[in-house]
């Protein structure tokens, strides 16, 4: 099912951004916001190899990681309407999962400044093994690094000094706002 197929209104939710911004906790706000189900893709992934991220990337590889994490997006961005789905920080790497997410889901990027984001590492470097034995001036350069891969989105929301409740209004408020805009029949 492409885009064209489907209404503004029943297209999947997709965020983005780099790792701890905030995508899984603010897209089980949204979903619950707009009365949809909630999709993860690295809790997809756990799911499938039966095991967390960090043994993943030890026992398996980020090689086959990857490879899992194209095959879901790809499998749930086609097959899967009315969804909120968060994407891993590393996914937007892979261009064939860009292109497939800006063409058939609304993307919302969730930006937040390195200032605030250093104060977070503490609570996520245990699950996340991109992370792991970095210092905090090798975090910066992979923070630099990959924010060029979040520009391709639909619409973003800069995330300082709000609290998951008001990021996740502030999405549902302007994805019903674009409803009304392009599709006013509905
Ligand atoms: N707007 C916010 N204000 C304060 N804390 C937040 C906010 N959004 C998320 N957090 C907290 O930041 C931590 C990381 O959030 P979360 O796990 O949702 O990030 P993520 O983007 O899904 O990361 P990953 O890409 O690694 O999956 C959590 O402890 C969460 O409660
Ligand atoms: O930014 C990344 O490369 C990653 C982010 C997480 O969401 C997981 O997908 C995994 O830990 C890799
Ligand atoms: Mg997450």
């Amino acid at each position: 099912m492409g885009m064209n197929d489907l209404a503004l209104r029943e297209m999947n939710i997709v965020l983005i951004g780099f790792m701890g911004v905030g995508k899984t906790t603010i897209g089980k706000a949204v979903a619950k916001k707009l009365y949809r189900d909630f999709l993860d893709i690295d809790e997809e992934i756990e799911k499938e190899f039966q095991m967390p991220t960090t043994k993943i990337f030890q026992e398996i590889g980020e090689k086959q990681f990857r490879k899992k994490e194209k095959e879901t997006i790809i499998n749930l961005c086609t097959n899967q309407r009315l969804k909120v789905i968060s994407l891993g920080g590393g996914a937007f790497l892979q261009e064939e999962i860009r292109n497939l997410c800006l063409s058939n889901c609304i993307v919302f990027f969730l930006d937040l400044s390195w200032e605030s984001w250093k104060d977070r590492v503490s609570m996520i470097i245990d699950s996340r093994p991109v992370l792991q034995g970095k210092n905090s001036e090798e975090m910066k350069d992979l923070f630099d690094e990959r924010q060029p891969i979040y520009e391709d989105h639909h619409s973003k929301v800069l995330t300082d000094n709000l609290d998951v409740d008001e990021v996740a209004s502030f999405i549902v408020d302007s994805l019903k706002t674009a409803w009304d805009i392009y599709e006013p029949n509905h």
